[in-house]
This record gives structure tokens, C-alpha cells and sequence, in this order.
């Protein structure tokens, strides 16, 4: 299977929308659902946005594609080749978002999770039909980062693994095929890093601004070219046997969420969603931070387009 004739994005909130406007532009015919009506009522906005950046980018647009929006789960789910799930992440409502979805669409479709580390075994665990069931792990925002993870569940069929691969490389994206464990690789390494940032910012050692200057400049910057294992090469692995001998027992330990984070949380103080969060938003910031950071995702995305990363 290449790109799906007619897809399904069930859950239009962060993710969605970018997933919706990618698959359109390569022509499937998409409907985007969600429970909330003005969740889609923002996810039209928030796909006309994605489809602009991927005019930035220069992609083509493959004739016949499509965004509806549409509230009935049944009728977005009428004749789909192709359906993604990206509800909340929670088991529960997901294995129930599955069993509908399931009962909606013909047994050999190809049911897809954008989850950002449940196990999909777990997941599938209650399904008629497993074997059409796998991870399909977007990053945010889903119509720029170009890597998707691709992971089997237990009872997941090589098929249906392969036609997934080829959707993945058919929107010219990498596809990282991996085995099941909880957060895969991406998110592994991301909560690695985010929890030794926040255990930084409890113990007082840096700040919100310090933490994201050092690790943009002197590291993301760095990893955009330079993968860490070509990095261990790059800087010799006496070196990291040195520095790791002292420095690996002095990290963070922290096996359960961060206390600043549970506090933050616990008031409801999101991010950029309640326009409070790690930073304070004042009128109008989110929207100009989220433009900036399109902007230099975009400036990037070309850059990087110009070099084959090591
Ligand atoms: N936000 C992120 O950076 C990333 C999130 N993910 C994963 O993608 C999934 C979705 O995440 P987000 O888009 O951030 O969540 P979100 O909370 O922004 O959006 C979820 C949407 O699903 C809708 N929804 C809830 N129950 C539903 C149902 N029964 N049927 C249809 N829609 C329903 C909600 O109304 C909401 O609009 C999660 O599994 C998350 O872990 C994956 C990669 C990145
Ligand atoms: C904080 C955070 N958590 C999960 C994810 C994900 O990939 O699932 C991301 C992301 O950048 O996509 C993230 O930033």
C-alpha cells in the first residue's frame, strides 16, 4: 500500500490536524474526527496552517486529496482503507476508540496509533482483529519532523508492518522500524534529556532559559547533523568512558514524574494550551511563539534538506 485512498484521523487536537493536511497532500481522501466540535472547528484552521508550511517546503500537492471534518465517528470511518488513532493517552480510551473503530471498518484495514509509548500489544490486547494493528509514532508537528516509528505488536502481521513502511517513505519520511518497549526510541531519549533538564530546574542549578540555550546550541543543534552514536565516534569513547565513569552515577534518578511538573499540572497550568506553563504567555505570545518556531523548524527542515545528516 502506498499512500491510503481514503484515510481516517480519529482525535483532531495537536496531532491530528498535521497527520490530516500531510495525507492529503499526497492525495488521500481524509476525514478528521473528533468528539469536541470545536476541536474541529480548530482543526480546520490549524490544517489550512500545516498545508501553508508545506507549501514552504515546497512539497507537491498530489491531485484528488482531501480534509473533511467530520463529528459522526461512523460516517468518517465509511469506506477507509487507512485510520489513525490519536485520541488522549490513556489505555482505557483507547482500547475503546479501537473496538469502535474496529466494528466500523472492514477487517483487513490497516489500524494505525500515533501513541507516544503504550505498548501496542497492550493496546490491541481486546481486538477482533490484531493482526491489522500497529504503531505509527508521529513527532510534533507531525507535518515537519520527517521520522516516523513504526512498531508491532505482538500479533501484528509482517504485511501489514511493510505497507506501513512504504505509506511512512511514500510522504519521503524516515521510517525507524522498532521493537515493542514502553516509549520507543524517540521518546526514550526526549524523557531522558527532559528529566535530567527538570531535575536541573528543581535543584536550582539553571533555568528554563539556560536549560533550552544549552541544549538547542550545544546539543539539538549538534544532533541535527551529527547522530550520538556517530557523536561517540566524533569524540572517542575513551572520552565518554572517562566522563561517564564520574558522571553517569551523578544523574538524575527520578522514577516518577517530575514534582515541578505535578505541581504545575495539578494547577492547570499546561503550557502554551493555558497560555501558562514552563514559561508565562501573555496576550498574544503563543501564537508568536508558535510562529517562530514553525519558522525555524521550516529554515531547519530546508537546511538539513541541503546535507545527508551523518
Ligand atoms: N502532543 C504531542 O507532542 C504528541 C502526541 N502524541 C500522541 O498522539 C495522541 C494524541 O495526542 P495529542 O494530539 O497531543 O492529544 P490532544 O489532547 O491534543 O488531542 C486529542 C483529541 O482527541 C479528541 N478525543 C478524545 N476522545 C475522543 C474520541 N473518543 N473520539 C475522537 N476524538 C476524541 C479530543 O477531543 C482531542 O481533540 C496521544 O496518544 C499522544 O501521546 C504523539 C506524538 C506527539
Ligand atoms: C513532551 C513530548 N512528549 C511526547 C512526544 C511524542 O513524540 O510523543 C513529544 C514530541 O515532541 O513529539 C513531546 O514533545
Amino acid at each position: 500500500m502506498t499512500i491510503p485512498k481514503t484515510s481516517a484521523v480519529i482525535g483532531s487536537g495537536t496531532m491530528g490536524p498535521g497527520i490530516a493536511a500531510l495525507l492529503a497532500r499526497y492525495g488521500s481522501t481524509v476525514r478528521l474526527n473528533d468528539i469536541s466540535e470545536e476541536a474541529l472547528t480548530r482543526a480546520e484552521t490549524a490544517c489550512s496552517g500545516a498545508s501553508a508550511v508545506l507549501d514552504q517546503l515546497q512539497i507537491p500537492t498530489v491531485p484528488g486529496g482531501s480534509v473533511s471534518y467530520e463529528l459522526d465517528l461512523t460516517a468518517a470511518l465509511d469506506g477507509a482503507d487507512f485510520v489513525i488513532e490519536a485520541v488522549p493517552e490513556t489505555i482505557e480510551l483507547k482500547k475503546s476508540v479501537l473496538a469502535q473503530i474496529e466494528a466500523a471498518v472492514a477487517t483487513d484495514v490497516v489500524i494505525a496509533t500515533n501513541t507516544s509509548g503504550i505498548p501496542i500489544t497492550d493496546m490491541a490486547a481486546s481486538m477482533a482483529h490484531p493482526e491489522r494493528f500497529i504503531g505509527m509514532h508521529w513527532s510534533n508537528p507531525p507535518h515537519l519532523i520527517p521520522m516516523i516509528e513504526v512498531i508491532r505488536g505482538d500479533q501484528t502481521s509482517t504485511e501489514v508492518e511493510t505497507a506501513l513502511v512504504e505509506i511512512v517513505r511514500a510522504f519521503g519520511y524516515e521510517a525507524v522500524v522498532e521493537k515493542e518497549i514502553p516509549g520507543f526510541i524517540e521518546n526514550r531519549v526526549l524523557y531522558a534529556i527532559m528529566r535530567e533538564c527538570l531535575s536541573l530546574l528543581e535543584q536550582g542549578v539553571a533555568t528554563q532559559e539556560d536549560l533550552d540555550t544549552c541544549v538547542k546550541w550545544g546539543i539539538g543543534y549538534k544532533l541535527a547533523v551529527i547522530g550520538p552514536m556517530r557523536l561517540l565516534d566524533m569524540a572517542g569513547l575513551d572520552i565518554y568512558t572517562s566522563v561517564s565513569s564520574y558522571l553517569n552515577p551523578d544523574l538524575s534518578k527520578e522514577s516518577g514524574i517530575s514534582p515541578l511538573v505535578r505541581e504545575l499540572t495539578e494547577q492547570n497550568r499546561l503550557g502554551m494550551k493555558t497560555e501558562d506553563g514552563m514559561y508565562p504567555y501573555g496576550e498574544g505570545d503563543v501564537a508568536a511563539k508558535r510562529a517562530d518556531i514553525l519558522r525555524g523548524l521550516v529554515t531547519v527542515r530546508k537546511a538539513l534538506s541541503e546535507i545527508k545528516p551523518v
